[in-house]
């Protein structure tokens, strides 16, 4: 997969060198590259906002930079990409669309600043690949770096060979509409604290149906949204 991220912050994503996704990137099974917004102005003052029409607060980024930024990732792109814009105007970013997206050849992650990117730069997206606004939650962050490296994080670690172990990717939150069960590891007490017995019993079955009914009952507890409203479905 070749990802790649428009920004006024390149140096943010530098952090994509280390951890799985740096071995990923070594691997050869992503192909991450970051581009400076501020490399395509054409003033002297590298400017990427102007002020909104129509009034308001704050700045707006302009649509020129944006558009030679495009123009010059799909200039050598090998397939149509899907553009993705972080926007608290966005479609919920989830589990299921981070699975959807890791089987995509190209992603363009836009990241936008200030009070927003000119809308027409979705437009003319459009006509260069798939645009998706996507958004990580309902609060708001002070521009689309974080909610990039997220979605890339979460997107890079479902390709195939990027996780070492691909069981580790099984019953994790989120996957099949539970959260994970409860972990532990040695020492089997501690400060008080002992690990339950049913995972000292070495029986695996009342294991897996231990670790069942503590997904079934966290979820109920904390996310109660992500059970079927209906018992019987
Ligand atoms: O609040 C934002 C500002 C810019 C880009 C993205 C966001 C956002 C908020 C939640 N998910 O994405």
């Amino acid at each position: 997969m070749r990802v790649d991220v428009v920004t006024i912050f390149p140096a943010f994503f530098d952090v994509l060198e280390v951890s799985l996704l740096g071995k990923a990137r070594g691997a050869g099974l992503l192909d991450v590259r970051v581009h400076d917004l501020r490399e395509y102005t054409t003033d002297r003052h590298r400017t990427v906002d102007d002020t909104p029409y129509g009034g308001g607060a704050g700045m707006v980024m302009k649509p020129e930079p944006w558009g030679a930024a495009l123009d010059a990732i799909v200039a050598d792109a090998a397939s149509r990409p899907t553009f993705i814009f972080p926007s608290p105007a966005g479609e919920l970013f989830t589990q299921a669309t981070a699975r959807e997206l890791s089987v995509a050849p190209h992603l363009v992650f836009g990241c936008g600043r200030y009070e927003g990117i000119d809308e027409r730069v979705f437009a003319y997206a459009a006509t260069l690949g798939d645009v998706r606004l996507m958004s990580l939650g309902d609060y708001v962050l002070n521009g689309g770096e974080v909610a990039s490296m997220a979605m890339i994080e979460a997107i890079g670690r479902l390709i195939p060979g990027v996780v070492g172990n691909p069981e580790s990717l099984v019953e994790e939150s989120h996957e099949d509409g539970l959260l994970e069960y409860p972990s532990y590891t040695k020492p089997a007490a501690w400060r008080g604290y002992d690990v339950p017995d049913v995972l000292l019993s070495g029986h695996h079955g009342r294991v897996a149906d231990w670790r069942r009914d503590q997904r079934v009952a966290r979820t109920r507890e904390r996310r109660p949204d992500l059970l079927p409203s209906d018992p019987s479905a």
